[in-house]
């Protein structure tokens, strides 16, 4: 038989469970693709795990070959507390396929565009909140992308009225799902024999475990999509992506098996803003990119006056940059292309999956491997990116002043899992840095003493990493565009 890639030696039993980085995994794995290879085999007992630290593989492996590499990882924990209605955790096959039909046919590029005048009135809301509370920053581009979200989903005034109620619901059954990863739920995923056992065999405390998250994955998918229907069923008229999609079926005829995925669709978008891992909830992966872009513009001050530059001359200082203006601000596209690659969201991506065994460059890859893209090795790849730690949009223009044609945004993944938000999410980003860049100057806060506060670089050691508190200072940049601010429009009217 052919070998496996190759990778640090593995024990006997345990195969690599020793090894396994506990912090920032992506910086460890590629220091070893440095020295194994951009392909390395690691074995955590009897599960293979591929990382993929190069480009080329990845299009090779997850895109080429998408059809033996799109399945997920089979996680015992997840199907136990109710997640398996999740589009992002259901294994390749049919209801993977009914679902993320769904999301291609609701958020493909074309279909985006209808969330536009929603996400300009909540971006437009941000730049009014950061005009009066500017410390609160954080909390305030935490809030905008979950209300995007919660608005396209549930209606706006739905949303408003029980945003208290479903987020309580969905942090709770987020948080309790980050318990599938303890280490007495550990066990069951390693060896999923132990979920058969019976409740009063020692060990099996995993199961209460699941059972308290259960309760609340179930809630968070029916609380609010029986609002909706409540809503609908009394006559009221609601612009969301869950009515929509209600009266479309109940047109073809009401089907419960496409009723049971309208709700999964749904409340598989509302647990976007909330990340697992995270003490702080709302936290998202768009989230994570705002973050991002706020603390760039401290560490390259000079690419954010390049950047206002560029808009007061394309769209002046009369009005508020919109979607209309993106082909024509090249350094804008550059900050957001950067601001994507510098940082990744998701450095190490989500793990696929083999739905069979493979032969790759000589290597053999079992089926049933974990597939793992180190996104972060991509993007800090220095034969494509030279000096790689540095946040320098200019990396995306040519010499004719206008973007290149490196666009592929590796953080969205790849193949056929490739993230179907991917239009919703960058136009939520771009907005959000071309408006706050055309009325605000963010600088370093300063202490009592006028000096300025250093920012560090502490990013967040979870699947979706994002850049830890910081202070900074924002302050409108002229009295023009704090007039621009208060005049925006931030009501349904568009
Ligand atoms: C900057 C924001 C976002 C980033 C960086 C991001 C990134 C990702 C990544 C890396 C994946 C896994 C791709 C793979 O397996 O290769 C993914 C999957 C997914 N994303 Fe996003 N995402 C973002 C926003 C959104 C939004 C706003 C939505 C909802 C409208 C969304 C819906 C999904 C869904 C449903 C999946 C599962 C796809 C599947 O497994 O087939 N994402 N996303």
């Amino acid at each position: 038989r052919l070998p496996y890639p190759p990778g640090p030696e593995p024990s006997l039993i345990s195969g690599n469970a020793r090894d396994l980085p506990a912090e920032k995994p992506w910086l460890t794995y590629s220091r070893w693709a440095k020295q194994y290879g951009s392909i390395f085999h690691l074995r955590e007992y009897h599960q293979h795990i591929i990382v993929v630290n190069s480009l080329k593989d990845a299009i090779a492996l997850l895109e080429k070959r998408s059809r033996i590499y799109s399945d997920r990882p089979a996680v015992t924990m997840v199907d136990l507390m109710g997640w398996d209605f999740n589009a992002g955790l259901i294994r390749y096959g049919d209801k993977w396929r009914r679902h993320r039909r769904l999301f291609q046919e609701n958020f493909r590029k074309g279909a985006s565009v209808n969330y536009r005048p929603l996400q300009t009135r909540e971006i437009h809301n941000l730049l009014q909140k950061l005009l009066l509370t500017p410390d609160n920053f954080m909390l305030h581009y935490r809030t905008v992308a979950a209300a995007i979200l919660m608005a396209t989903m549930y209606d706006h005034d739905i949303s408003e009225i029980n945003l208290e109620r479903f987020v309580t619901v969905a942090e709770q059954a987020v948080s309790k799902m980050g318990d599938a990863f303890l280490p007495g739920a550990a066990a069951v995923n390693t060896f999923p024999f132990l979920q058969h056992l019976p409740s009063w065999f020692p060990g099996t405390g995993f199961r209460a475990l699941a059972e308290g998250c259960k309760v609340y994955t179930d809630e968070m998918q029916n609380v609010p999509f029986e609002f909706v229907k409540d809503r609908m069923a009394s006559g009221a008229a609601i612009s969301a992506l869950t009515a929509t999609l209600l009266e479309r079926n109940n047109a073809r005829g009401g089907s419960t098996e496409a009723e049971a995925d309208i709700k999964a669709i749904t409340a598989t978008a509302l647990t976007k803003p909330f990340n697992p891992d995270e003490q702080e909830a709302r936290t998202l992966k768009t989230v994570s990119a705002l973050g991002t872009f706020f603390y760039a513009m401290l560490v390259n001050s000079d690419a954010q006056r390049k950047a206002q530059e560029e808009i007061d001359t394309v769209v002046g200082t009369n009005r508020l940059p919109d979607y209309d203006d993106r082909p024509t601000l090249p350094y804008i596209e550059a900050i957001y292309r950067e601001v994507m690659r510098w940082r990744p969201v998701t450095p190490l991506s989500i793990s696929h999956a083999t739905s069979e065994e493979d032969i790759y460059n000589g290597y053999y890859i079992p089926k049933g491997s974990v597939v793992m893209p180190n996104v972060w090795a991509m993007a800090h790849d220095e034969s494509i990116y030279q000096q790689p730690d540095l946040f320098r949009p200019e990396r995306f223009i040519d010499e004719n002043g206008q973007v290149n044609d490196d666009d592929l945004i590796l953080s969205f993944g790849f193949g056929r899992r490739m993230c179907p938000g991917r239009h919703m999410a960058e136009a939520t980003v771009w907005l959000t840095i071309v408006t706050v860049l055309s009325t605000f100057d963010i600088t370093k806060a300063k202490d009592e003493d006028g000096n300025e506060i250093p920012v560090d670089d502490d990013y967040s050691d979870s699947v979706i990493s994002h850049k830890l508190p910081f202070q900074c200072s924002i302050t409108p940049r002229s009295a023009a565009a704090r007039d621009l601010i208060l005049e925006a429009n931030t009501t349904n009217d568009s």
